[in-house]
Order: C-alpha cells, then sequence, then structure tokens
C-alpha cells in the first residue's frame, strides 16, 4: 500500500476510529446537576417547547446544529458506493463545519430505495436542526429531492455539492479570469461532467454574466448538443445547437474547462489545445480531471484549481457551506436563497485581493503569497472568511426578508470562540 493511503487510513482509524466526537455544554457533577439535566429538570424545556417550537432554539442545541446527510449515491467523484461507505466524508463535512465556523453537526446515512423515500425520511426529522446540508446525492435525483425538501421543511436546506461548490468556483472564475486578462462574457467555456456541481456551477456562471451560446456542456455520452434524445430537462438546459461531439472538438480554443466528472478524463493535448492563458478548474475528488504538475509543464500560462488541499488554488465547497450555514443559523433564516449565494460569491471574490494573514502563510508553509495565478481564493484556514461571508450572508438574508432575527449584534465573527455572542 502506497504511503499516502496508508497515512489516511491511520488517520481515521487511529488513535481513536473516526474524526468527531461529542462534548458536554455544562456541568454533570453533582446530584444537583443531573436532575437540571435529566429527570426532573429536563421535564422544564420539554413543556416550554410542547408550548411554543421555538423555544427549541432557546433550550437545545437546534440553533447551532446541521444535520449533513446523504444517500451515498455520489460520494465526492467515486461513485454510487452507498449510504455506510460515505460515512467518512459525511464526519468530514462535521469536522469543517465545527473547525472552521463552530457549528455542530451529525452525519446522517440514508437506505433510501428511493428519491421520496429519503425525502419523507428528512423530512420526518428535519424539525430538529437548525439547517439540513444535503450531501453527495447523485443528479438528477437531487434537484427534485432538494426542492422537495426546500419546500417542507422551515429551516435552510442546501445542497452543498450544487450551491457550495458553485458559489465558490463562480468566485475563483470570476478572479481567475481577471487575471488572465478575460471577461467572463466572453469566454469560451467547456464543462465536463453534468451532475450536481456542473449544472449548479454553470447555472450560476450564467448568472454572473457567462453566456449560455459559449458553453459547451459534456456527460459521459459527449457534448450536449440540440440534436440529443436521451437528455433529463436539467442537461436540456445547456444543449447547444453545435457540430463539436467530443472534448478534444469542444476544448479546441477553449478559454475556460471546468471538470466536475472523473479522474484523469483532461489529457496534456487537451489542454494544449486551449487558448492563451487558459483556465482550468479540475475539480474532481479526490483525484482531479488533469493533475496539476501535468498541467503547468505542458501549459505554464495555465491557472489552475483543484478541489485538494495539496495544491494552490483550492476550489472545494469547505470554502462556503461552513460560513453560509453559520450566516443563516445566525438570523434564523428560512431557507438559503439566490441573494444570499451572490454574496457569498462576492465576500469570497473580494477577500482573495486582500494581503494574506502570516497565519495562513504559516499553515502553508509559504513566504509570500498574494492576489495572481497561484493565489485565485481565499484558503480553508483563513479566519477572515468567518467574518465575511458569513456577515455578508446574514445581511442579505435580511435585506431579502428570509431571516427570522435581525443582524446579529455580534457580528463581525473574528474566530469561532465568537459564534455564541457569549
Ligand atoms: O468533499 C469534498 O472535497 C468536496 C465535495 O463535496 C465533493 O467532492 O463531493
Ligand atoms: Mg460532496
Amino acid at each position: 500500500m502506497n504511503d499516502a493511503r496508508q497515512a489516511a487510513l491511520d488517520y481515521h482509524a487511529k488513535p481513536i476510529p473516526g474524526k468527531l466526537s461529542v462534548e458536554l455544554t455544562k456541568p454533570t457533577a453533582t446530584a444537583r446537576d443531573l436532575a437540571l439535566a435529566y429527570s426532573p429538570g429536563v421535564a422544564e424545556p420539554v413543556r416550554e417547547i410542547a408550548r411554543d417550537p421555538e423555544n427549541a432554539y432557546r433550550y437545545t442545541g437546534k440553533g447551532n446544529l446541521v444535520a449533513v446527510i446523504s444517500d451515498g449515491s455520489a460520494i465526492l467523484g467515486l461513485g454510487n458506493l452507498g449510504a455506510l461507505a460515505s460515512k467518512p466524508v459525511m464526519e468530514g463535512k462535521g469536522v469543517l463545519f465545527k473547525r472552521f465556523a463552530g457549528i455542530n453537526s451529525v452525519d446522517i446515512e440514508v437506505n433510501s430505495e428511493s428519491p421520496q423515500a429519503f425525502i419523507d425520511t428528512v423530512a420526518r426529522i428535519a424539525d430538529t436542526w437548525g439547517g439540513i446540508n444535503l450531501e453527495d446525492i447523485k443528479a438528477p435525483e437531487c434537484f427534485e429531492i432538494e426542492q422537495a425538501l426546500i419546500e417542507q421543511c422551515n429551516i435552510p436546506v442546501f445542497h452543498d455539492d450544487q450551491h457550495g461548490t458553485a458559489i465558490v468556483t463562480a468566485a475563483g472564475m470570476l478572479n481567475a479570469l481577471e487575471i488572465a486578462g478575460k471577461r467572463l462574457e466572453e469566454a469560451n467555456i467547456v464543462c465536463l461532467g453534468a451532475g450536481a456541481a456542473a449544472i449548479a456551477c454553470m447555472k450560476l456562471l450564467v448568472a454572473c454574466g457567462a453566456r449560455a451560446e459559449n458553453l459547451v456542456m459534456l456527460d459521459r455520452k459527449g457534448v450536449i448538443h440540440t440534436g440529443r434524445e436521451d437528455l433529463n430537462p436539467y442537461k436540456s438546459m445547456f444543449a447547444v445547437d453545435t457540430d463539436k461531439r467530443t472534448l478534444d472538438d469542444a476544448i479546441d480554443g477553449a478559454d475556460v474547462f471546468v471538470g466536475l466528472s472523473g479522474p484523469g478524463l483532461m489529457t496534456a493535448d487537451h489542454i494544449r489545445k486551449m487558448a492563451p492563458n487558459p483556465v482550468v478548474f479540475a475539480c474532481t475528488n479526490p483525484d482531479p480531471e488533469i493533475h496539476p504538475d501535468l498541467a503547468r509543464e505542458v501549459r505554464p500560462d495555465v491557472i489552475m484549481a483543484t478541489g485538494r488541499s495539496d495544491y494552490p488554488n483550492q476550489v472545494n465547497n469547505v470554502l462556503g457551506f461552513p460560513f453560509i450555514f453559520r450566516g443563516a443559523l445566525d438570523v434564523r433564516a428560512t431557507r438559503i436563497n439566490e441573494e444570499m449565494k451572490v454574496a457569498a460569491v462576492h465576500a469570497l471574490k473580494d477577500l482573495a485581493r486582500e494581503p494574506v494573514p502570516q497565519v495562513v502563510l504559516d499553515a502553508y508553509e509559504m513566504q509570500t503569497m498574494s492576489f495572481g495565478p497561484e493565489y485565485i481564493i481565499p484558503t480553508p484556514v483563513d479566519v477572515r472568511l468567518l467574518e465575511r461571508i458569513t456577515s455578508a450572508v446574514a445581511q442579505a438574508a435580511v435585506d431579502s426578508g428570509v431571516a427570522r432575527r435581525p443582524y446579529p449584534s455580534h457580528y463581525p465573527l473574528k474566530s469561532v470562540d465568537d459564534v455564541y455572542g457569549i
């Protein structure tokens, strides 16, 4: 077994299996403590919540608790490996929620035989959480699942692989194109992949100014064009009238490649055919469409991003979901709407242009990092993400009328220790 693989397995196995644990927030030392925490004291908050469900925010952890829920049908770029196998990823999302945004989470892996069964399961347990993060659910089922749950639940329901990825991609893309001296409105874009993340990313890029007619999307069968009769409605939105059929055809002269598909699907020949200063976001996890070392070797002028932590320009939804939920929870938003997503895009994009703090340089063992081809987007360890994105999202929720609480008086958040405002 190679070293990286063994190291990853050891990390998960030792000294305690898994990556998350539960901690107590109150003393439980004495008989009196226990009488308050459990019988008979616990009956009091029970009665209060039965009287008014809003009291759950006051007397339980609901307001800072997100369920990370998957059916395991599209785990990273690995495919449908089942509910249980998705657990390391869902625990991992919990780690990121806590580490970067001070949010408690529990992972729930659902063995569901149909989208409806999944919807019913989640809808039945929704009330007890502050928000629901849907994760690694395959397309097209994920679209129907998310929509149904948004309608049925009064708390934010957010399919991270769609919107988290789209927000981070859009922020990184706007910066990358500016560095490349190009405009989104004029860029020829090739999107390899037509799953949840790909469709959401392209929708958001179009909303940010990309032209649908300049955009070619490919699924496993090739270019999505108007002559195809095997397209679901989500793919059909991106069908173009073209003679191009393969990635080789589509990539010729393209300014931008976004990969949300599978490992190694972009070759040296593909990237060689792209326009000058190409922007390549090879975002499939864990292994990108093209290795960054190969991409740079073939195209020294490339602006390259991947989803990985071990290369520059990590375009990964970790830059989005912890902070978006933080902002949404803190104003008790009923949903995460377009205004909140766009606010997150701008906060993230703008932060990349500011000087990088020393702690970030230290964490990445770098002498310098500054806005440019090797730094198009902030790194996940940058504590300013917590301040900027949460503030922007909370403000957008208030302004767009989905907040049930005013803009938090304890904002801006300077660290995860501040999240309770006490
Ligand atoms: O887990 C990650 O690194 C990003 C993600 O959501 C995915 O690839 O499905
Ligand atoms: Mg995912």
